[in-house]
């Protein structure tokens, strides 16, 4: 059956291949892993040790309409990922997931600086975290999904400590480390602290993306792009406060907003996470309906799949069914996300000719 004819349904699009660019690998454990893990370390401050309670907790606790109440849960899922053995499990569980969701390449994140608070060191956390994806893609690959992952280190806007954040990244970087990005609490914390960290970055030719225009708006995108360089912007989606409709019913682009869409800047769409944090009122009323149909180059991502509940797929079917999209958009998106990849070109042209293309072209 081609796959015009096949109808879009959460279990169809989990057969096709789909690209994840921003998901945070502390935003994205199992319930359950997360009550083993605090039993086997001695945390002893989550919520509740029952599984189906716990997935709920998270939940409506990220469910909060603002950025630093969401952020306030990552202190359970860090709090249980302080060793290396804890870090190789959700890493190699966090590989298995996506690729069992029918992710064939995703760029998972985290903060070193989060899981060394009880004496590892940043290079330690690293290795188990790498360690933990490549058994995860070797199990995956057992169960005959293909998924290659590449990370991506987060500093956090608050601590100060993204210079020597970016110098691990690049010392990672044969290993796996593909990238580097800031994270944490947008308002008071503008991208242009870490302008050191950036500088490094260039002068090494690495790539960073920066979580901008999420709870803040146009300024933080700008400072992103024109101060520090960013190459993708986490979220982004404030960019439409840039855009000025007319009474045709066409936009008018400002120049920030003329600026991304020329030049191509992917946007790292998150949905279900604007809504938690207040960045979008629902799925229809989601800014990403309008800057796909203004041709930005819009990605679909799931930030934390733990607080939000969601999947790639769980995304894409919801996206599909505010906006009546069809497989030839969530190829669109698929491709726009493999094309912004921080993944050598020859090897993103690959994935696109030989899994994407043809995985969308015929369900097997
Ligand atoms: O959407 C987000 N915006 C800013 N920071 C975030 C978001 N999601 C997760 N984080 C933070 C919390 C994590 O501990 C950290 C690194 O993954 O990144
Ligand atoms: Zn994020």
């Amino acid at each position: 059956m081609s796959v015009e004819n096949t109808p879009l349904t959460l279990d169809s699009i989990r057969r096709v291949p789909k690209v994840l660019l921003h998901d945070h690998l502390d935003g994205g454990l199992r319930p359950g892993t997360v009550i083993e893990l605090a039993d086997a370390i001695g945390y002893d401050a989550l919520p509740t040790h029952d599984v189906g309670e716990l997935g709920r907790w998270f939940r409506d606790a990220a469910d909060s309409g603002s950025l630093e109440s969401y952020l306030e849960t990552f202190a359970h899922t860090c709090g249980v990922m302080q060793t290396e053995e804890a870090l190789v499990r959700v890493a190699a569980e966090c590989a298995e997931d996506l690729a069992a969701d029918g992710v064939v390449y995703a760029e998972v994140r985290y903060a070193p600086e989060l899981f060394a608070e009880r004496g590892l060191s940043l290079d330690a956390v690293v290795e188990a975290v790498q360690a933990g994806f490549a058994e995860g893609e070797r199990r995956a690959a057992e169960q005959g999904k293909i998924i290659r992952m590449g990370t991506l280190l987060c500093a956090m806007r608050q601590h100060a400590r993204a210079l020597e954040i970016a110098e691990v990244a690049v010392r990672h970087r044969d290993a796996g480390v593909v990238g580097f990005d800031i994270a944490g609490p947008e308002a008071g914390f503008p991208p242009t602290r870490n302008l050191d960290a950036f500088e490094y970055l260039r002068t090494n030719n690495a790539h960073f993306t920066i979580h901008a225009g999420e709870a803040f708006g146009l300024a933080s995108i700008w400072e992103a792009i024109q101060y520090c360089g960013a190459e993708r912007l986490g979220h982004g989606v404030r960019i439409v406060d840039d855009l000025k409709a007319n009474l045709d019913g066409t936009h008018q682009l400002g120049r920030l907003a003329a600026y991304v869409r020329d030049r191509r800047i992917p946007l790292e769409i998150c949905p279900s996470s604007n809504i938690q944090t207040g960045a979008a009122r629902s799925i229809a009323d989601h800014p990403i309906g309008l800057l796909a149909k203004l041709r930005f180059r819009v990605t679909v991502n799931t930030d934390n799949r733990l607080m939000s509940g969601c999947t790639m797929s769980s995304e894409f079917a919801a996206l599909a069914e505010a906006f009546g999209y069809g497989w030839a958009d969530l190829q669109w998106f698929t491709i726009n996300a493999m094309k912004s990849a921080f993944l050598d070109f020859d090897q993103r042209l690959d994935l696109i000719n030989n899994v994407i293309k043809p995985g969308y072209a015929a369900l097997v």
